[in-house]
């Protein structure tokens, strides 16, 4: 199926101009989580999306994901307005992955990562051979090949955060947006995939905006980041060089913070 309406050519695949995200407020006002964004994602980089709790990260998530609408702004993907897109073919371009996904029903573990193929399908098609061989790579790929009969409903919370991956990457959309896909995942598989997603944007197949709350596992994969400061201020955005330093994160999280160089890599140490 083509991805239409086409891109247009050196447009960024995620474009924000102004974007403001309100929530409801204690009394009749809407609260603003942020005003005034300006971002542009395009093919290869990896922002991480950082702040502290309720700082809005997964509101703005969902916004730029659609899922929402924005309080004022303008959003683009692959140089469409947001809004302008049929939802199967936006799918065929962004892939939104939230916090937690509730199964309402027990099905089998490939039926759900399947689901990731359905943008790609013509109304009157089922999935074919094709379609489960990319299913199954994917598990593989998330190290849970010999789990497609699983019923989803009986996977603990990691297994479950990696079929949510799993269908992402048989989605394979060109920019993925991810809240927090780390969370319940120990360390070693934090790592495994954190670098199995990284490894598709350094190919430049792909934009990812991922909100991590461990600082350290951000700057292994961040080109870019994006500082929320949760009272409706700017963000700080851009090149991650330019966002995770010291001054910024301690005075984001509100407590110091240092940065040090171990093996080549950067890890942040609470002061
Ligand atoms: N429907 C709502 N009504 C009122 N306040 C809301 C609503 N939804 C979210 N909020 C508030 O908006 C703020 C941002 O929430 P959000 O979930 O985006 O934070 P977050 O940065 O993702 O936090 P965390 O790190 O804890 O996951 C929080 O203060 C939250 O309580």
């Amino acid at each position: 199926m083509s991805r239409s309406p086409a891109a247009i050519p050196g447009a960024p695949l995620l474009q924000a101009q102004g974007l403001g995200v309100q929530v409801p407020g204690p009394g009749r006002e809407a609260r603003w989580l942020l005003r005034g964004l300006d971002l542009a994602v395009q093919a290869g980089q990896c922002w991480v999306l950082l702040g502290r709790n309720g700082a809005g990260k997964t509101q703005l998530l969902s916004t730029l994901a659609g899922a929402r609408p924005p309080a004022e702004g303008m959003l683009a993907v692959a140089g469409h307005p947001l809004a302008a897109w049929p939802l199967a073919e936006l799918a065929c371009w962004r892939g939104y992955v939230p916090q937690q996904v509730v199964d309402a029903f027990p099905a089998p573990v490939l039926d759900v990562v399947l689901q990731g193929r359905h943008p790609h399908l013509s109304r009157w098609h089922w999935e074919g051979e094709a379609d489960s061989a990319l299913a199954r790579a994917a598990l593989a790929r998330v190290g849970l090949a010999g789990f497609e009969g699983r019923d989803v409903t009986t996977l603990s919370g990691g297994e479950r955060q990696r079929v949510a991956l799993a269908t992402l990457l048989t989605q394979d959309p060109p920019l993925a947006l991810l809240d927090e896909p780390l969370a319940h995942l120990d360390l070693a598989q934090q790592l495994r995939m954190l670098d199995l997603l990284a490894e598709d944007v350094r190919a430049g197949r792909r934009a990812l905006v991922v909100s991590v709350h461990d600082l350290s596992l951000a700057q292994r994969v961040a080109t870019h980041a994006l500082l929320l400061d949760g009272q409706g201020g700017p963000a700080l955005a851009g090149p991650v060089e330019q966002v995770m330093r010291e001054d910024t994160l301690s005075a984001a999280f509100g407590h110091p913070l240092r940065c040090r160089e171990i093996d080549g890599r950067r890890w942040w140490l609470p002061a």
